[in-house]
């Protein structure tokens, strides 16, 4: 598959390529002011100024690509709104929309990202002391507020795409209602396409809204006559049909994850090969949350000269993100969501029809830079029986993570807590228990000194920083620390279909027959070896320069060798130096238990005593929590191993139940270990 354009030049004369430089600068800053002065928004910018300035709620209900989300953070500041060095923060449900778009607009504003204009994102902070437009996810910013309730570095706040209803951003909105009642100065604006701006306004008292008329381009809506009952054949259809009949124009392709992207781009390949030479210029490229970020970011990149490019997506590319060159959007009508059973604590990823509001969002993508087509392979008559929005995430995911940062907030009657939508009483019950049986919550059910706190400061689940703070006492946190950030990243084994018994054959050299925990750290003390630990010291910044560009080599061809995503170790190494930090600030000693790998599996089965399993007769298990017959999934090391108990990190559903993320433990650690749970249970 070609790779993507590089948009390097060859300069020649370096004086004339200056020149030519600098008449390419201008003339795309003049292109780009004129495409800002052409958005619906641009006509209406003094107005929204004035609705800001009169109201400390405001609503703002646009067309998608009517320019809410790169303009009106820069209308506030042309207006004087970042004055005695406040800022204006936007928040964004995804990272990849929040990178994006501060990219674009530090391009429009003529700066270098990190400057005026930057971002935040989890272990990824683009930001310095002069930053005025700051976009995050909507998950940074509540962190924000466990060490700033009052949010006072903002003079506005603006949450954008909020018709997702993603569980910060409901949390989010009952912190800033409280903060407002507090605080008037801060202001505050929410935003989408797609919103029912009546729930928003109910719940902030009335609050004032306003509709942005208008689309920058049109986008002609195509349905199919009949329901197609296997969407992804229908969707690899539909690619050719605009490839072979189109002239030009990137697709954008909505899957549901995943495995169906690169099931898809498997079957592309497949049928291009069948294609005269002349129609095979096609790439695919695809994004979905586990890529690393820097892959994510291929498909902002120009395909390769006379190719057209396939985006292949999840809902990642759904809302805010524009993608340069996609004229058409192929929507089977699906999206994978998170659900989350409180009676069994398990929460699953199943497979549901979009709403109306993420179908318009999906249709939006077409005509950002010209008219555009979105085929729905759905007929019109299943589009009005979609459910208007998606049940919001607070309904439907483990609420732990959010009631621990609510208590750090000093919110103790998580019940009484004024959500947009309330959880149901039962979930509540259930987080709170789990957080109680980690150790987090008093028997008064208030934030435990100093081990609730704590966990509270770690950016991470629940389970994880009790994890770190128990290895700290078990004289295993250096491998604790390891694990976190490798089980923090996707994958870091990567399986070609084409490949599997060899990639099978090369992750046997890191495996460990006690589990896939001491198997990650294996392979992250590998590619350390290799990255870090130096055979010899450079003497000049030459042999420094030489040396590390020998390791890259040296750590890429490992990577294709062993079938290891380097881009994924190397996200898990960043984490790991952001956690490190983090703990070594909570003053949590960081040492190592060395070859005693049993001490670290103790360590393990009492970090993980909830997420215990054990061996049944008929061969599967049964996990002590919640009851279920799971089965040790086949990418585990354990995989048809007779192991009596273990531990897991997580269970998924798909054809079966099965858990990932698994170590052999001695069931008797169990009651040793977590006599409160299992003195319990048993
Ligand atoms: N990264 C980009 N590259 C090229 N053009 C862009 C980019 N980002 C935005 N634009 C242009 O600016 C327009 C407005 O984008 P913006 O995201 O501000 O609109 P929006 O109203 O927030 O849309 P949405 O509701 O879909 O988020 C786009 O339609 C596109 O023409």
């Amino acid at each position: 598959m070609p790779s993507m354009a590089q948009n390097g030049r060859v300069t020649t004369d370096f004086k004339q390529s200056n020149q030519a430089h600098n008449s390419n600068a201008f003339a795309r800053r003049e292109e780009i002011r004129q495409q800002r002065e052409s958005l619906p928004i641009a006509s209406v910018k003094e107005r929204l100024i004035e609705e800001v300035k009169k109201h400390d709620v405001l609503i703002i209900v646009g067309e998608t690509g009517s320019g809410k989300t790169t303009q009106i953070p820069q209308f506030l500041f042309s207006a004087g709104f970042c004055r005695e060095g406040k800022s204006v923060g936007i928040t964004q449900p995804r990272r990849v929309a929040a990178v994006t778009v501060a990219k674009r607009v530090a391009e429009e504003c003529g700066v270098e990202l990190g400057q005026k204009v930057g971002y935040s994102i989890r272990f990824d902070d683009r930001t310095s002391g002069v930053t005025r437009i700051k976009y995050m996810t909507d998950g940074l910013l509540l962190r924000e507020a466990l060490l700033d309730p009052y949010l006072s570095r903002y003079s506005v706040v603006i949450v954008d795409e909020a018709h997702e209803r993603t569980v910060h951003t409901d949390v989010l909105l009952g912190l800033l209602k409280n903060v407002q009642k507090k605080f008037p100065p801060l202001k505050l604006i929410i935003m989408s396409a797609s919103l029912d701006a009546r729930v928003f306004s109910e719940y902030f008292g009335g609050a004032r809204a306003v509709h942005i008329q208008g689309r920058q381009h049109p986008v002609d809506i195509l349905y199919t006559l009949y329901p197609e009952k296997d969407y992804v054949d229908a969707a690899l259809v539909t690619i050719f049909q605009i490839h072979l009949e189109e002239r030009h124009g990137d697709i954008l392709v909505f899957l549901t994850g995943q495995e169906e992207i690169e099931a898809v781009e498997r079957l592309v390949q497949e049928r291009l090969r069948q294609l005269p030479e002349s129609n095979r210029k096609l790439v695919t490229v695809p994004i979905f949350s586990s890529l690393p970020s820097e892959q994510q970011m291929r498909v902002f990149m120009p395909a390769p000269d006379g190719h057209r490019k396939v985006v292949l997506a999840t809902n990642i590319a759904e809302t805010s993100v524009t993608i340069p060159g996609i004229k058409f959007v192929i929507d089977p009508g699906f999206v994978k969501a998170r659900s989350y059973d409180p009676a069994k604590g398990m929460e699953s990823l199943i497979i549901i029809p979009t709403s109306k509001a993420q179908a318009l969002q999906r249709s939006g993508r077409a005509g950002r830079e010209g008219p555009g087509k979105c085929f729905r392979l759905y007929p019109e008559s299943e589009f009005e029986k979609l459910e208007d929005s998606t049940k919001p995430e607070i309904k439907r995911c483990n609420l732990a993570n959010v009631i621990l940062q609510l208590k750090a907030l000093g919110v103790d009657d998580i019940f009484g807590f004024d959500f947009i939508e309330k959880p149901s009483r039962a979930a509540i019950v259930k987080s709170l228990e789990h957080l109680f049986l980690l150790g987090a919550l008093t028997d008064d059910c208030k934030l435990s000194d100093p081990v609730g706190h704590q966990m509270a400061r770690l950016p991470l689940d629940p389970i994880y920083s009790k994890a770190l703070i128990l290895a700290s006492q078990f004289n295993c946190l250096e491998e604790m620390l390891i694990t976190v950030a490798m089980l923090s990243v996707d994958s870091v084994f990567y399986a070609p279909r084409e490949k599997l018994d060899e990639s099978r054959t090369a992750a046997k050299c890191f495996a460990s027959p006690d589990g896939d925990h001491i198997t990650l750290i294996n392979v992250y003390r590998a590619a350390e070896d290799l990255l870090e630990k130096r055979k010899w010291v450079p003497h000049t910044e030459r042999n420094e320069k030489i040396f590390k560009a020998k390791s890259e080599k040296i750590f890429k061809r490992w990577c294709k060798e062993n079938f290891i995503n380097g881009r994924s170790v190397r996200h898990a190494r960043d984490i790991h130096s952001q956690i490190r930090g983090h703990v070594e600030q909570m003053g949590l000693r960081i040492t190592s238990c060395g070859d005693d790998m049993l001490q670290f599996r103790r360590c393990l089965a009492a970090s993980f005593f909830i997420n215990a399993a054990l061996k049944q007769p008929e061969g599967n298990y049964r996990a002590f929590g919640t009851g279920q017959v799971v089965q040790i999934h086949p990418s585990s090391v354990l995989f048809q191993s007779k192991v009596e108990c273990v531990v897991f990190n997580e269970m998924v559903q798909t054809t079966n139940k099965y858990i990932r993320n698994v170590t052999r433990i001695e069931y008797m650690w169990l009651t040793e270990l977590a006599p409160h749970y299992y003195t319990m249970q048993s």
